[in-house]
């Protein structure tokens, strides 16, 4: 497949026709009596028509056929997608999975198998959030998926992602995140067993975190996120087109008679986009003492309290650990917010065992946590010197100011809790001298 191409930059006004048909973006207005090339002209509003222009958000499509034609919704079996955050009994414990397996498709063949593991709050207020996990092993044949309910942030761990929006297509490997916004209609192919996480917000989208005192540059830069440029198919599908729709938590399909991916052109500032975390800045301390987690904020989507997320996306990239006189693993800590964990690659700093790739990690509100009792002993004695830090690796944390309740699914279905999780800490033994201030010297 040809490289594909995009247009690069974070919530700009864009404008993109596919090059089979130039000048099909109407020229000063965007409803024109009639459109260039016969299309249908269609808004997709991602925010409230009156929005303050800093937070407004619409996108003009010109389309062979508009959205409107298919034949009506049918609920459909959920499987294991829900928002029922009463399913099991809540329980505070540090929660920790395996790798959440993937179905063989030797077996069974399963489309962007979606899983929740976790959330909180409303779909119908528009506030709150679920974790999903997405395991497949098959790409959408004559399918596609949109989620009325909010904008879903997706993190491919294993496989690539060639993605279809009616924006155009983008490939998203593993160490790239895609967004795909409420309404935004997507298709995903797929090339082998393929695992990834999804994060969705109900009600608000994801913004760049502001910088304060950081300045005008670094941590994720703008312009390296990238837009899909238009693509269009026209392609007939009598009746065989499944249109799926998750709305108020549940799932529905409809038919239809073509590819839903028939945008000729299209202008506007609510896109689906992606990002390489490679190309995060990273900043940190290079004096003494550990920074909070949130210097590694990749993007955020806020809540109306001032600084408090509903949920952030937070990495922990490669990057030099210099801090001086200090114990540079992540802190014990016990937090208000909820704190989700996965992996893409490699091993994370605070854990030598057992979280591994493809599985996660909750920390509930308050829920001690913090490094395990190997990494407290090794990074408490070792001589500091500049050193690489999580070289080949990439966590993550979803990070919420809502308390997270776990699904039946997560808790059981999946079988991939780990029952041993808390054995991690019950080594850590006290190093009290109660006669002697000074600490040893490290070796
Ligand atoms: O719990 C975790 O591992 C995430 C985390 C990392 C860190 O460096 C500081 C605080 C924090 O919650
Ligand atoms: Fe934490």
């Amino acid at each position: 497949m040809a490289e594909l191409k995009y247009i690069s930059g974070f919530g700009n006004e864009c404008s993109s026709e596919d090059p089979r048909c130039p000048g099909s973006l109407p020229e000063g207005q965007n409803n024109p009596q009639v459109c260039p090339y016969n299309l249908y002209a269609e808004q997709l509003s991602g925010s409230a028509f009156t929005c303050p222009r800093s937070t407004n958000k619409r996108s003009w499509l010109y389309r062979i056929l508009p959205s409107v034609s298919h034949k009506p919704f049918e609920s459909i079996d959920e499987g294991q997608v829900t928002h029922n955050w009463d399913e099991v009994d809540p329980d505070p414990n540090q929660l920790r999975w395996k790798p959440f397996e993937i179905p063989k498709a030797s077996q069974k063949k399963v489309d962007f198998g979606l899983h929740t593991l976790c959330g909180a709050g409303d779909i119908k207020s528009n506030n709150g959030l679920a974790i999903h996990i997405f395991l497949c092993n098959t790409s959408m044949e004559n399918r596609c998926f949109y989620n009325s309910d909010g904008d879903f942030l997706i993190v491919p761990q294993k496989g690539n992602l060639l993605i279809y929006t009616e924006f155009g297509k983008m490939l998203v490997q593993p160490n790239e995140i895609c967004v795909i916004q409420r309404g935004m209609r997507f298709s995903i192919d797929v090339f082998e067993e393929t695992r990834g996480y999804i994060l969705e917000v109900y009600g608000v989208h994801f913004e760049l975190p502001d910088l304060g005192p950081i300045g005008a540059n670094g941590l994720a830069n703008p312009r390296d996120f990238l837009i899909p440029i238009a693509w269009y198919e026209d392609r007939q599908v009598p009746g065989g087109y499944t249109v799926i729709n998750k709305y108020q938590g549940k799932l529905f399909a409809a038919k239809q008679d073509v590819s839903p991916f028939n945008v000729v052109a299209w202008h506007g500032n609510y896109t689906p986009y992606k990002y390489n975390l490679k190309n995060f800045m990273v900043i940190n301390s290079v004096a003494f003492d550990h920074a909070d987690p949130s210097i590694f904020t990749v993007l955020t989507a806020k809540s109306v309290r001032p600084g408090v997320a509903i949920a952030d996306f937070v990495i922990f990239p490669p990057r030099w650990g210099v801090a001086d006189k200090t114990f540079r693993p992540p802190y014990y800590h016990r937090n208000c917010m909820s704190e989700f964990m996965g992996l893409i690659r490699g091993h994370y700093e605070a854990k030598q065992g057992g979280f591994l790739p493809g599985g996660g990690s909750l920390h509930s509100t308050m829920t001690p946590h913090g490094p395990d009792a190997d990494c407290f002993e090794k990074a408490s004695k070792v001589k500091l010197a500049p050193e690489r830090i999580a070289d080949g690796t990439m966590a993550f944390m979803f990070e919420s100011s809502l308390s997270l309740a776990v699904t039946k699914w997560g808790l059981k279905a999946s079988r991939c809790l780990d029952e041993n999780y808390h054995k991690c800490w019950e080594p850590l033994k006290s190093h009290f001298t109660p006669n002697s201030r000074n600490p040893a010297e490290p070796n």
